[in-house]
């Protein structure tokens, strides 16, 4: 069987560094039995592969998704999956535009369906929105650390975003304190097998099925809960008055794209609050020209074109007025004047949290300075956590990159675990009346009363996910000598079934000697902060948010970014997928580079994925070639930080092409200078000498290549010839590979 290692096309900036650093894995790998290919499965590219009626045949391509969706359920499975976009209405319409605009005669996105094909349409098309990708692949849980070389590094030569934390800072977090998620759970576990249905029940007794089949396993999870939209937006009012009374910015943090049937809604609830006086004044013209807040500001302002221009002004202007009156809002964007508010996905909690901590509480007002806010993360699952951090800042000051212990992360997240795969259980209430899910028999599992507008949710998570995150736990403790902490709330339903069943799967396992603990997540927090400020490690073993949330949360804060971690996930057929870094695909890069010719992405997270997928090579096919190939690009990489390669953030500095140009020529040293392969020594001892004898003249050809803007051919299908050049503008560098 052909040693494959799959090599995933995606969007933005992994996408464009991929252009560099793929001819490279290609020719290193050359005959040594090992085969890279490709699987695009980038938004373009699954919007593509949804519409094959629509397109001319050269246009078609295959289903991807669809085919790695299979494959990871195979031992074989070998996957490097890049950051992707997982795309918010916004995201979707701009790429639609972007195909349209090549040719593709692709249909428009129904935003608001107005008849049975419309809303058949829309559903096609929600198959490419929001987190289409990772919930596909993801047939296994989370392994995300930072490998001990970068760490090491880390510590050795600290970061220097972090900001220090104010004497009187007036950050915090705002919460709801009831009709939350949290407030509203239920939970239970399966006894048997059963094919539900989840059904709303209107008070008048009209009984609507909202899902035909909802196939349930004995000892899986299932809960069900639901937000109450009234309380949300209560919630937002007050809160938006004490940041007006006390002076500090006032943020939203969701994440629309991932949670992408919930969180729009949630946003939309917050816009409508914020801009009221405007949006209740001309809610008759919004709605005519298809107006959504759930889709930002941003959209509302593009579709005010379609009125005649003296409504427009007047609109614009009761709009501004609102912005008079409310408290200012946290900036995404000063210089174009681009807030929280105005597009779902420039706020997404993972990230943007992270960066208030790191920035001492602050964000950036309309001045472009930073200044304290008030993050508003309304459902207290997980807001109060960060709540807890900010107030160990506040107390101890900031963190010290320099001397902090690492908390990684065992995260379930195997077969859709959670929240993270509620979106075909996630419905607005159509009436007043009550969710039900029912089971075979007809007997009702579990219900939620709920008001019009309510976002009810079911979540499963599955038995067999749970025992292997269980034992990837005790395993990673063990491995590390290092405390894991189960991050569980026994005063929510769901996670007091879940601390049932790690009480139980534990016993399947030798701890002893092992120190393993479950504690509520603001105390987990609390427990971890204090040990990382002493400069201890801790494990922070979570559901599949928490996952998220953290593995962006203390990489970011202990490395400068989360794109430097070490993120597997042993899949449960026993293949694996390599995700490069636990962060997203960089928008902000890719501006960058097209206005200035300077990619300041960071491949270290693609360099460390592919460590463990050619170590798995080895170990699965007795391939000496691969393990010699893993050793020395493990040897590499430590090079790569040792003589800090890393990218910059400035223009005619080193950027992502150069420190690829060092990788490579680190890795071909170490091939050369390894001897357990004399077949792969002679070859790159040849290779090794042309780099280093050409090192100067390569720097100097791909430094020369930034300070200009460059055109790609596209943003979200870039034309791979353009994309290709402006990624290999090294005729050296170029020369010394592609005779490999
Ligand atoms: N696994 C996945 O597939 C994920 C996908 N996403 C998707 O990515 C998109 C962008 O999301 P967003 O929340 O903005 O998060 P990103 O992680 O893309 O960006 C946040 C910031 O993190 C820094 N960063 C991230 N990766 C790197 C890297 N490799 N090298 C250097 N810096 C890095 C950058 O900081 P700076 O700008 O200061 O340089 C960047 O602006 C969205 O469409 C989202 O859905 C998000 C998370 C995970
Ligand atoms: O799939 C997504 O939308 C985001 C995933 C993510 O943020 C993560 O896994 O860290
Ligand atoms: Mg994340």
């Amino acid at each position: 069987m052909a040693s494959k290692i799959i090599w995933t096309e995606i969007d933005e900036a992994p996408a464009l560094a991929t252009y560099a650093l793929l001819p490279v894995l290609r020719a290193f790998t050359k005959g040594t039995g090992i085969e890279v290919e490709t699987r695009d499965i980038s938004l373009s590219g699954r919007i593509l592969a949804n519409f094959p009626d629509k397109l001319k045949d050269d246009q078609k391509i295959p289903d991807y998704l669809a085919e790695l969706g299979e494959l990871v359920k195979k031992p074989e499975a070998n996957i490097i999956k890049l950051p992707n976009i997982s795309a918010s209405t916004p995201q979707l319409q701009a790429a639609l535009k972007e195909l349209r605009s090549k040719g593709y005669d692709l249909p428009l996105y129904p935003e608001e369906p107005q008849n049975d094909e419309e809303k058949k349409l829309q559903e096609r098309f929600g198959k490419v929105l929001g987190s289409a990708v990772n919930p596909v692949l993801r047939e296994g849980n989370s392994d995300r650390r930072p490998a001990p070389a970068v760490k090491k590094f880390a510590q050795k030569n600290p970061h220097k975003m972090m900001k220090p934390w104010p004497e009187v800072s007036q950050c915090r977090v705002a919460h709801m304190d009831k009709g939350d998620f949290y407030d509203n759970e239920t939970s239970l576990t399966l006894d048997k097998a059963t094919e539900a249905k989840i059904e709303f029940v209107a008070d008048d007794g009209n009984v609507t099925v909202m899902k035909e089949k909802l196939p349930l396993q004995a000892g899986e999870v299932l809960d069900s809960t639901h937000m109450d939209v009234a309380e949300l937006q209560k919630f937002y009012a007050k809160t938006m008055d004490e940041a007006k009374q006390k002076g500090v910015l006032l943020s939203l943090h969701l994440k629309a794209t991932m949670m992408k049937v919930s969180d729009p809604v949630l946003f939309g609830h917050c816009v409508k609050v914020y801009f009221k006086d405007a949006l209740d004044k001309y809610a008759a013209e919004l709605k005519e020209i298809g107006a959504s807040p759930n889709y930002g500001l941003a959209d509302i302002l593009e579709k005010l074109d379609r009125l005649p221009a003296d409504k427009k002004a007047q609109i614009e202007a009761d709009i501004n007025a609102c912005y008079k009156k409310g408290p200012a809002l946290a900036m995404v964007d000063s210089r174009r004047g681009i807030t929280n508010l105005h597009v779902p996905n420039d706020i997404i909690v993972d990230a943007s949290m992270p960066n208030v901590v790191r920035d001492g509480g602050k964000m950036w007002n309309t001045e472009d300075e930073l200044q304290d806010t008030i993050a508003m993360i309304p459902d207290r699952c997980y807001a109060t956590m960060y709540q807890a951090m900010i107030e160990d800042c506040q107390k101890n000051g900031q963190f010290d990159p320099a001397t902090m212990g690492s908390v990684s992360n065992v995260g379930l997240m195997a077969q859709k675990a959670e929240e993270y795969g509620s979106h075909d259980k996630t419905f607005t209430a159509p009436a007043k009346g009550t969710f039900r899910i029912v089971d075979a028999s007809g007997a009702t599992l579990l219900e939620q009363k709920v008001e019009p507008g309510d976002v009810f949710r079911a979540c499963q998570a599955k038995d067999i996910p749970i025992k292997d995150w269980v034992r990837l736990a005790v395993e990673r403790a063990r491995e590390s000598g290092t405390p894991a902490i189960f991050w569980l709330d026994d005063n929510r339903a769901h996670d007091r079934e879940m601390i049932r069943k790690v009480n139980t799967y534990l016993k399947d396992h030798d701890t002893s000697g092992l120190d393993i603990r479950i504690m509520k997540p603001v105390d987990a927090m609390k427990f971890s902060c204090e040990r990382s400020r002493k400069g201890l490690d801790t494990i922070s073993v979570t559901g599949n948010v928490l996952r998220d949330y953290l593995t962006d949360l203390f990489p970011i804060l202990e490395l400068g970014t989360s794109a430097r971690m070490l993120s597997i996930v042993p899949l449960l057929a026993g293949g694996g997928l390599f995700e490069t870094g636990a962060g997203g695909s960089a928008p902000k890069h890719v501006q960058q580079f097209l206005k200035e010719g300077h990619l300041r992405w960071d491949s270290l997270g693609e360099y460390c994925a592919l460590v463990p997928s050619l170590e798995m090579i080895a170990a699965k096919y007795q391939s000496a070639k691969a393990k010699v190939l893993a050793e020395t690009l493990d040897v590499a990489v430590g090079q790569y930080l040792e003589n800090n390669r890393l990218p910059s953030r400035k223009v005619k500095e080193i950027d992502n092409r150069g420190c690829t140009f060092y990788l490579t020529m680190y890795w071909a040293r170490a091939l050369a200078d390894q001897d357990k392969d004399a077949e792969l020594k002679e070859r790159f001892t040849k290779v090794a000498q042309q780099l280093e004898d050409n090192e100067a003249k390569i720097a100097e050809e791909l430094l020369a290549a930034q300070g200009q803007p460059v055109d790609v051919g596209g943003y979200f299908r870039p034309d791979p010839v353009l994309a290709a050049k402006a990624m290999r503008p090294s005729p050296t560098l170029n020369s010394i590979i592609d005779a490999m």
